[in-house]
């Protein structure tokens, strides 16, 4: 039995403007995410300027079995070359979810950027989720950190 037979299976559905497009890939044996593909026209790429947002479709809706969820994430090398990333970053995917899976991309770089047909815009990591039941309580236990955050242990 090879590992990916082992794995859950994640359920995926191309709509018509993916027809031909590859579907999200891990790229290499160890990723922890798998690319997610631009479904944009061939002969028009979307123009994203700077500081501006576009949601772009992947043309796919994923069935994500029942206890994970999908997180949409930038890819580095797009975030360091371009200023390309997720607004919304990590976009979160709910397993209940079967509309078409959309990326949020902003440029918060200075030049004009071309999201053309098939490029790896981001990637999908799917991780384990828990869902807890809210209780309701006068007062909060004790602990040693008390109310104490945002720095109150120092840097050192
Ligand atoms: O980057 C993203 C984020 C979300 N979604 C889809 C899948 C997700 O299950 C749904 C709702 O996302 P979220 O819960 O983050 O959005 P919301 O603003 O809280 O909307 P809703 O009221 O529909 O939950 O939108 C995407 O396709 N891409």
């Amino acid at each position: 039995m090879t590992n990916a037979s082992r794995l859950p299976s994640l359920g995926v559905v191309r709509l018509p403007h993916s027809q031909g497009l590859d579907l999200p890939t891990y790229e290499t044996a160890g990723a922890a995410g798998m690319d997610l593909r631009a479904a944009v026209p061939d002969d028009r790429p979307l123009i994203l300027l700077p500081g501006k947002r576009a949601l772009v479709p992947t043309g796919l809706i994923l069935e994500i079995p029942a206890g994970f969820e999908g997180q949409v994430r930038p890819r580095s090398g797009l975030a360091s070359k371009h200023g390309i990333t997720c607004l919304n970053t990590p976009g979160t995917i709910d397993s209940d979810y079967r509309g078409e899976v959309k990326v949020l991309l902003c440029n918060l770089g200075e030049e004009d950027f071309a999201v053309t047909r098939g490029m790896r815009i981001a990637q999908l990591v799917l991780a384990p989720v828990t869902q807890l039941q809210l209780e309701e309580r006068a007062l909060a236990g004790e602990t040693a950190r008390g109310a104490g955050g945002f720095g109150s242990t120092g840097t050192a």
